[in-house]
């Protein structure tokens, strides 16, 4: 048979994996989310984030209560720490090249993806449920000229269409307490390049207070998640060739976010349940980097 008469291989066709219900929950509650809390922080410099913050409380940059000008300063200052955690998370990235694939795993608005691009000048795939949430960071993208560099798809972070081994860094900021965590790792195990890094910044429950306690409980009935243990995090790492490099434990650093967070208009009701978890030891806020072996 000449070369003209062969057909053609089919290329390959990604087919996502058969969405859950409870996916389809998820996927509706982000598709609906607007709360004035992420909405107005984003506001501050166009960073979108669903994560918590960490890090010291500037009082200076607050200045007095009584100020009218104090609120403002407050969503701020929310805003600061937010993005602080974030600038934590790229810390562990590794040493990431321009020509670098990132994948941002449950990336929300986008935030974490253009914070890592503007770091790094990589690649950034983000994936999530929700294609408001998708649309909402193309749009960012597009308005920051950064298009051809960050990307956000609906897409199930449990079998994404990127290819074996070629993402160099990847993470999940507070969005792997919606999959199953030997899943979601095989995922990314399959994804990393060997030497690749991976981080999570999680809230997880803690094995030493003996069960998820109420507090933990209530966080999960208000997202609609399910928190998993430290001890599932590394059992289901070290079971997909994630090695962790840095455990760390930000409890005592995201404290004063929650607290400052409790004493302003934009409170949505979670912030009991954050603080007194995390001080009766039932919780922890954690990061945990890895390498893939
Ligand atoms: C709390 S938000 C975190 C967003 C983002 N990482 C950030 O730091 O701003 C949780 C995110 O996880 C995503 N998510 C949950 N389950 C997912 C799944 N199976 N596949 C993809 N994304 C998922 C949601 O769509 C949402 O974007
Ligand atoms: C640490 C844990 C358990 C996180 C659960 C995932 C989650 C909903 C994160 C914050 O999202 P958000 O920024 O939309 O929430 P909020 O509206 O409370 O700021
Ligand atoms: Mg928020």
């Amino acid at each position: 048979m000449s070369s003209s008469n062969r057909v053609a291989p089919a290329a390959p066709v990604f087919v996502p994996a058969p969405t859950t219900p409870y996916q389809g929950d998820i996927a509706r509650y982000w598709d609906h989310e607007a709360r004035p809390v992420n909405l107005r922080l984003g506001d501050v410099d166009g960073l979108y984030h669903h994560h918590y913050g960490i890090g010291d409380i500037d009082h200076a940059a607050l200045g007095d209560p009584e100020d009218s000008e104090y609120e403002k300063k407050l969503i701020a200052e929310l805003h600061r720490l937010e993005s602080a955690q974030t600038e934590l998370l790229l810390d562990h990235l590794g040493a990431v090249q321009r020509e670098d694939t990132l994948v941002d795993a449950g990336c929300g608005r986008g935030g974490s993806s253009v914070m890592a691009h503007q770091r790094f000048g990589c690649h950034v795939e983000g994936v999530t449920l929700s294609a408001k949430q998708a649309d909402f960071a193309n749009r960012r993208a597009r308005e920051l000229g950064i298009e051809d560099h960050v990307h956000a798809r609906v897409c199930n972070m449990l079998s994404t269409p990127f290819e074996t081994g070629q993402a160099a860094a990847s993470w999940n900021n507070e969005s792997s307490m919606y999959v199953d965590l030997h899943d979601l790792f095989a995922e990314h195990c399959r994804i990393l390049a060997v030497g690749g890094r991976y981080v999570t910044i999680t809230g997880c429950w803690n094995p030493r207070y003996g069960q998820p306690s109420k507090w933990i409980s209530q966080i999960n009935a208000h997202f609609e998640c399910n928190i998993h243990s430290r001890r599932e995090y590394l059992r289901a790492m070290a079971d997909n060739r994630l090695v962790p490099q840095a455990v760390i434990d930000l409890t005592p650093a995201t404290l004063p976010y929650w607290e400052l967070r409790a004493t302003s208009s934009l409170v949505t009701g979670i912030e009991e349940a954050f603080i007194n978890s995390y001080k009766d030891g039932s919780f922890q806020y954690l990061l945990i980097a890895a390498d893939r072996v």
